[in-house]
């Protein structure tokens, strides 16, 4: 059935996490602030978590991330914005409604996102967190954001949130066939490097308090797969290697860019880059499919301090497979989640 909504005027907004203003010490410390002291990232109790982020990590840190993020920067600025917006434009030939982008930290914010739109007569909006699994310190945070700026600023506004998409087929085809045609010939592994979360966060936002981080995270049901981010990376990696008809014995899945002194999900991706090689495999692909646009954790960590930690313990070739990016292929399937999105306004 058709209501009034046929004839509001629909947007898509992009939402990715965001990077500093510029390189500068000053701008980094900004961002950094604004991202650690984001409850759903750093789920200390205020007064603690001021304490460490304010009082600890950005004493030290700030000085640190803004050489790593110099060594990525490009003219037009930090990747994964511009890749962002390099997504969006391409979207924006292929759809007919307004595409904007917003980052949950720093600018273009969520909010300017959505006063862009909504300055284009845009009063229902898809929104598209750009993580293809769920975790609190993604999903869940932009849209609790979203939320609060639609109550906030914009009551009239609806918003439409697209899921996390790393079991949709449409997905896995996209992802298997870009690592297909980026995989050099000869290789001893496939390493699937995921962002890594706390462990205590997937015990937190399992609503069902039925997944103990163990085998539970690679069987087939279990009523916490909705919300555990181990499984979901391990489903993602599954699915993508049967498409690739690789034997899971030349599959390495692990964890990186973990912070602070808390259990964070394992394996941890540098200490796999710093082992394997006694164990014989010389020849390594590494992919990072937490990530749709590449960015300082895989540009920089990644790319070279992996490719460093590896080849100083003995590995010889390190090869590291690129994001999605703006992929045509890529840019096909975030059209059809948008659009089948878009669509849902039109129900009842
Ligand atoms: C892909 C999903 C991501 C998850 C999950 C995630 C969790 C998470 N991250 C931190 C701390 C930091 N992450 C940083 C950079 C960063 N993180 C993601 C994505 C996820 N983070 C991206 C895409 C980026 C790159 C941003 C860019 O500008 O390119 C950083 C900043 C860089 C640094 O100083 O090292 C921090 C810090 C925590 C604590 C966390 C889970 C709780
Ligand atoms: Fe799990
Ligand atoms: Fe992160």
């Amino acid at each position: 059935m058709y209501k009034e909504s046929q004839h509001s005027k629909k947007g898509i907004l992009l939402v990715n996490l965001g990077s500093p203003r510029s390189t500068d010490v000053k701008d980094v410390k900004e961002y950094l602030d604004e991202f650690l002291m984001d409850e759903k990232v750093i789920d200390y109790r205020w007064i603690f978590r001021a304490l460490l982020v304010q009082g600890i990590i950005l004493k030290t840190r700030p000085p640190k991330s803004a050489e790593a993020y110099k060594t990525v920067w490009t003219d037009e600025g930090s990747p994964l914005i511009v890749i962002t917006e390099k997504i969006q434009k391409k979207l924006q030939k292929v759809v007919d409604v307004p595409v904007e982008i917003g980052m949950r930290y720093a600018e273009p914010s969520i909010e300017t996102g959505i006063r862009n739109l909504v300055e284009k007569g845009v009063s229902e909006i898809v929104l598209f967190p750009l993580y293809p699994q769920y975790a609190m310190s993604t999903t869940e945070t932009v849209i609790e954001k979203a939320e609060e700026v639609r109550k906030q600023k914009f009551p009239g506004i609806k918003i439409n949130y697209i899921q996390p998409f790393y079991n949709r087929e449409i997905y896995i085809n996209c992802l298997a066939e870009s690592i297909r045609e980026k995989l050099p010939e000869n290789f001893d592994a496939l390493q699937f490097s995921y962002h890594g979360v706390p462990e205590r966060h997937i015990f937190k936002t399992d609503p069902t308090k039925t997944c103990n981080l163990n085998d539970c995270c690679s069987r087939e049901n279990n009523p916490s797969h909705q919300f555990c981010y181990r499984h979901q990376c391990f489903k993602t990696t599954e699915t993508v290697i049967e498409k690739l008809n690789l034997p899971k014995e030349k599959v390495i899945v692990s964890f990186q860019s973990r912070l602070g002194k808390d259990k964070w999900i394992e394996p941890y991706t540098d200490e796999t880059f710093e082992t394997i090689p006694k164990k014989g495999i010389k020849n390594l692909a590494v992919v990072c499919p937490a990530f749709v646009s590449d960015c300082l954790e895989t540009l920089e960590e990644i790319s070279v301090e992996g490719k460093h930690q590896f080849t100083s313990a003995g590995g010889e070739n390190f090869h590291y497979i690129p994001c999605l990016n703006d992929e045509d292929r890529w840019i096909d399937v975030v059209k059809i989640l948008c659009e089948e999105k878009l669509n849902e306004f039109y129900l009842v």
